[in-house]
């Protein structure tokens, strides 16, 4: 019964939504007579309400975010239920994405009330606009119906369920993106070009495969848990919703591999900030605000990208050298005009801590920015700051632990005699996951399991006879507790 007044609405609303093309076939004050009592009847007979989200809105016909996230919304139970659909390939995906065909129906459940949802189109008519012509034949709509009594249940709670649920199976369709900036001299805002381009996100790296001290993982993986369930406890506390990682540590200790775990595990776009490539504060804010929520912004070797260790210091110093800089500029020949541009337009230090915490960094919010860099103690400590950079984590040479992933992942070996070898002298010599990674990769298929592990004992041992040796002659060869070694 109730299924049978659902159809005699929708077939009504149905109508009102085709009446624009009878136009040709009735005369304009019937048209209107006939519209207006339709609807009359309608609201008398039908208990049911009605809605339509159409595909296209606009003057410029733009898709309709609503019609998307509804698409994306059904999708879960029209695979499951519908025996009509159409398939797409999604946008930069190898993936089919199904929707519900024309004509098909599916009901939906929601906190106790019934609703039904069903697929439609109608042919578009021909635009009489020499400016704008449509290629396409058809119109799609959504087209929900549900008891009145239901009414304050589904514009409060429903819909944005609906949103909420679209825009999560969106984001968990779309193929990732691994975006990098490009050189301003190439934006072009005019044609809505963005100044990023991107590369579909492909790194493999996983918290499973990153070899680290277990702990230290796990404490890692529950920091990120905490931050993406954060968005009420960020508005409670009136914080904007990013968090900083600061990854610091040897060259070959897994910073980037720990980036692109991070990006796996949250399902998060990587942005790849080329910090040298930004002329200036602004290009740098217009870079930030063109970013999407969801991401990870990354600046890999900070220490190297620009000059911004001795900004602040520097600006202290200028008042008292001011004048002695003015007399040394004015006895100097002008600078080129490009040259001058470049002295002038650079990313400065506070122009980045900005970029990091100024007003603008709220905008789009669930971001992580990180940075990397093998020398934490060339950064200045305004930069680095909690608040900036809230977790400092150090990528350390390789333990016994994470020898014990690596081996895992590249020799398939979870247990062997030569383990214990193996740790006594990891305790002893200093050597990178990436070092260790390369002396049990598999090279040649008639390389087995204990070859590999000997290559890798062979290459410790040369290790710790390198460190004797260097300890014998008095010099030190840069690897004191502690300390970096430096990138050559
Ligand atoms: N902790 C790790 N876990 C798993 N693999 C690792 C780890 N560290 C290094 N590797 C391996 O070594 C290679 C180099 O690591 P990665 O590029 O992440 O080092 P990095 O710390 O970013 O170095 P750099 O400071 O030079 O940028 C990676 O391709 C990865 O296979
Ligand atoms: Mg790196």
């Amino acid at each position: 019964m109730v299924e049978n007044w659902a159809w005699l609405g929708s077939s009504l609303a149905s109508l009102m939504i085709l009446l624009p093309m009878l136009k040709m076939y009735f005369p304009h004050h019937l048209q209107f007579y006939f519209a207006w009592y339709s609807r009359k009847l309608l609201a008398f007979f039908d208990p049911y309400l009605h809605f339509t989200i159409p595909e296209f809105v606009g003057e410029r016909m733009k898709r309709s975010e609503a019609f998307c996230a509804v698409e994306a919304y059904l999708s879960a139970s029209c695979s499951q239920r519908a025996r009509n659909f159409r398939a797409e390939i999604g946008k930069d995906s190898d993936r089919l994405l199904l929707s519900m065909g024309d004509n098909e129906e599916l009901t939906d459940d929601f906190q106790g009330a019934r609703l039904w949802w069903s697929s439609r189109s109608h042919p578009v008519e021909p635009s009489r606009s020499p400016w704008y012509q449509t290629q396409q034949v058809e119109r799609r709509y959504y087209h929900l119906s549900f008891h009145k009594r239901h009414r304050e249940l589904v514009i409060d709670s429903y819909l944005s369920h609906v949103l909420r649920e679209g825009r999560a199976v969106t984001v968990s369709n779309r193929q990732r993106k691994l975006f990098t900036n490009i050189e301003s001299s190439h934006w072009d805002f005019g044609f809505k070009r963005s100044p990023w381009s991107h590369v579909p996100f492909e790194h493999p790296s996983t918290f499973d495969t990153l070899a680290m001290p277990p702990a230290k993982k796990s404490d890692i993986i529950d920091d990120l848990i905490a931050f993406c369930n954060g968005k009420d406890y960020y508005a409670k506390i009136g914080k904007a919703w990013k968090r900083g990682y600061l990854l610091y540590g040897p060259p070959g200790t897994g910073k980037s591999t720990m980036i692109a775990a991070m990006a796996n595990f949250l399902d998060y776009d990587i942005y790849d900030l080329e910090l040298t490539a930004v002329k200036s504060n602004t290009e740098l804010r217009k870079l930030f605000i063109e970013t999407t929520g969801k991401s990870i912004i990354v600046i890999e070797d900070i220490d190297c990208s620009l000059d911004l260790t001795g900004d602040r210091k520097v600006k202290k110093k200028k008042s008292a050298d001011d004048k002695e800089t003015e007399d040394k500029k004015n006895a100097q020949p002008p600078l080129p005009p490009g040259m001058e541009d470049r002295e002038k337009n650079k990313v400065t230090l506070s122009g980045l801590l900005n970029f990091i915490d100024g007003l603008w960094s709220a905008c789009g919010g669930e971001r992580i920015l990180v940075f990397t860099t093998n020398h934490v103690e060339k950064l200045d400590p305004a930069l680095i700051r909690r608040g900036r950079m809230d977790k400092h984590i150090e990528m350390p040479y390789c333990c016994f632990e994470a020898f014990k992933v690596l081996a895992k992942n590249y020799a398939d070996v979870e247990e062997h005699d030569i383990f214990g070898q193996i740790k006594e002298l990891l305790e002893e010599v200093k050597i990178t996951p990436a070092d260790v990674a390369e002396s049990l990769m598999q090279k040649s298929e008639d390389k087995g399991v204990v070859e590999r592990l000997e290559n890798l004992v062979r290459v410790l041992k040369s290790a710790k006879e390198e460190t004797e040796k260097g300890v014998a002659n008095g010099s030190c060869s840069g690897e004191e507790e502690g300390e970096i070694v430096e990138d050559n």
